[in-house]
């Protein structure tokens, strides 16, 4: 069939593609089959990119509670503020200097403008701490250089020379205020996706000419993606080009501080670690500027699901979660990558038939081998990772609605209330619930599922809904033959309630479930035969349940029945009952 699609009714003529302004083309691009095999730096700036873009900017407690949060979580470099910016920045820095918060191990930085007010402000906030960093920023793109800052003519000298002089007044008064301090540097050319790269590498090799970057001296170029406007690829020829050709490459910590206007935040800090960036900045869940910065917690757990140490803690993720959304006051989403409520969770059908057989193989396989399930190798349909790992239990991992199928009910089942149903009373179950959740639309809960369940098989055990079936069992009792009693050598006596009646009642069979079905023909009237029998116990101990499943014919209906009760002969009587019950609903 041919399918006609119509032009957009939106001016889509007023936008031109983004042009690489790569000069120097790369034809010979090394980082399409480069492979990340270790995690780069990060530099958390949730306190400043992510904290300039809320709405409601954090209060000093919410700014803490997430400084804690990142530190406690491994984060070694924090950008913890914007000091000239405003007295609440400002006095965070000094409360985490004062009050001693910053581990040894931890280098904070704060942001400023090339301003030399505001530097002297921003390096004066600082003082009295180990170890930090000055990050200072200056647009470098043409409309910037034209339009922001008025210059005329390509504005490059001008530009440059804002670096330079900024850079200038950040070390006169890092010498002045912070003498005793590990003092490091860090320069971002702002908007640098867009900036031509002869450029982008003459204003920081003058920058750098100007700070003098030495193995001893903390370092940082950080090339950011202010907006991005190209497909991930495009930023990566960018970087790989400026890490080529940057002096004092082996100095200098190549910084990538990518945002997400295209959704492809996390692609581009991916292929620019590829194409030789050391370090990434960004934010916990992509908070930030607009669409937000690139988010840290998909970049860690993406490199941790391929077997390489983010050297991060996210083994309680809901935690974060809880914490960014409050120092936020921004919800992370429910599909959000590793964090969302609903990730880890299948409702459909063929996903959660999968999932529940990969996790019986992997158990079975793991018991073989004699390695700790929670230690065997992960290789699971639908779960990138464990959601053990990240804290989240597998409860959550299958839900079921109307897309769900028998793999769905009988894990919950299992997992729930420890019934391992055989396939065909997984089908005929399944069935059961399909029927309850398209009547009823919505999501069925395990324990509304073990309802279901034991209305339907389990009637006189079911506090919560009034009992029905004709018969019910109250007492048993067992009598054997002989050893050598060739047949009908078991006597079982019966005390059966039936339509509120109660009976006692003797049968003989080569077996107790046998003389039952003789009891029930011949006292009852039942024609019922036994095809196929299940047993487990449920859970371990002495005083653990047995859980009995019988396929029965009766009369012309095959209908399972199911059983529970500490003694497995009484348990297999009641599933025989639960099956006639049935029929005669
Ligand atoms: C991409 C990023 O996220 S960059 C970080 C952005 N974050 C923030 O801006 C948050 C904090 N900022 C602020 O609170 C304020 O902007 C302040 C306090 C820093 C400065 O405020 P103001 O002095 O009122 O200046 P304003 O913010 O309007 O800046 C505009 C002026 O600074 C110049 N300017 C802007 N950025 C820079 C820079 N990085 N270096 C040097 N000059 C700059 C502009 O050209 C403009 O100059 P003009 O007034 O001569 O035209
Ligand atoms: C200050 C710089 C690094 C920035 O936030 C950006 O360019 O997005
Ligand atoms: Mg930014």
């Amino acid at each position: 069939m041919h399918h006609t699609q119509q032009p957009t009714p939106m001016p889509v003529h007023k936008y031109r593609p983004f042009h690489t302004r790569i000069d120097a083309d790369l034809p010979d691009r090394t980082w399409p089959t480069k492979r990340i095999e270790k995690a780069p730096r990060w530099l958390t700036t949730d306190l400043r990119d992510g904290n300039q873009a809320l709405i409601d900017p954090m209060t000093p407690e919410r700014k803490r509670r997430m400084y804690d949060l990142l530190v406690s979580m491994g984060y070694k470099e924090i950008e913890v503020g914007f000091p000239a910016a405003s007295q609440v920045d400002f006095d965070f820095v000094r409360h985490l200097v004062d009050e001693d918060l910053v581990p040894d191990d931890v280098r904070i930085s704060v942001l400023t403008q090339a301003r030399e007010d505001l530097i002297e402000r921003t390096v004066q906030s600082l003082e009295g701490i180990k170890n930090a960093t000055v990050h200072m920023y200056n647009a470098a793109a043409p409309v910037f250089r034209k339009v922001v800052f008025g210059f005329d003519g390509d504005g490059r000298a001008e530009c440059r020379n804002i670096a330079v002089q900024g850079t200038q007044a950040v070390m006169k008064y890092a010498s002045e205020y912070l003498p005793d301090s590990n003092f490091g540097y860090e320069y971002s050319p702002e908007i640098f996706m867009d900036t031509e790269p002869d450029f982008a590498l003459e204003i920081v090799g003058a920058v750098l000419d100007t700070w003098g970057p030495a193995s001893d001296r903390e370092t940082v170029v950080n090339l950011p993606c202010t907006v991005e406007r190209s497909t991930p690829n495009v930023f990566a020829d960018q970087i790989e080009y400026m890490s080529r050709n940057m002096p004092y490459r082996d100095d200098v910590a190549l910084s990538v501080h990518t945002h997400n206007d295209r959704g492809t935040a996390v692609a581009s800090a991916e292929l620019a670690v590829m194409a030789g960036a050391d370090r990434v900045e960004g934010c916990l869940f992509g908070n930030g500027e607009r669409t937000g910065n690139v988010d840290l917690v998909t970049l860690g757990l993406n490199l941790y699901s391929q077997g390489v140490d983010p050297q991060i803690d996210f083994s309680n993720i809901d935690e974060v979660v809880r914490t960014v959304e409050y120092c936020n006051q921004i919800g992370v989403h429910e599909r959000h990558p590793y964090g969302g409520d609903l990730v880890y969770t299948s409702f459909s059908g063929s996903h959660q038939d999968a999932i529940k057989k990969a996790f019986d193989d992997r158990e079975r396989r793991a018991v073989a081998e004699g390695i700790s399930v929670d230690q065997y190798e992960w290789d699971m349909p639908y779960l990138p990772l464990d959601p053990k790992d990240v804290g989240r239990s597998y409860e959550a991992v299958i839900r079921v609605n109307s897309q769900s199928g028998k793999g769905g009910v009988s894990y919950l089942l299992k997992s729930e209330y420890q019934l391992d149903l055989p396939r065909r009373l997984q089908v005929e179950f399944s069935q059961v619930v399909q029927r309850r959740t398209e009547s009823e639309g919505g999501e069925v809960s395990a324990a509304t599922l073990w309802q279901i369940f034991s209305d339907e098989y389990l009637p006189s055990t079911h506090s919560e809904q009034p009992a029905w079936g004709t018969f019910a069992l109250t007492g048993v009792r067992t009598e054997s033959g002989a050893d050598d009693a060739p047949r009908n050598s078991e006597t079982l006596t019966v005390d059966m309630s039936v339509n509120g009646d109660e009976h006692t009642v003797t049968g003989r069979g080569n077996g107790p479930v046998a003389a039952f079905v003789n009891v029930l023909s011949e006292d009852f009237d039942v024609d019922v035969r036994v095809q196929d029998y299940v047993e487990h116990a449920m859970g371990a101990g002495g005083d653990a349940q047995a859980a009995a499943y019988v396929e029965c014919v009766v009369g012309d209906r095959v209908l399972w029945g199911v059983g529970l009760d500490p003694n497995i002969t009484t348990a297999t009587l009641k599933a025989v009952i639960s099956a006639v019950n049935r029929a005669t609903r």
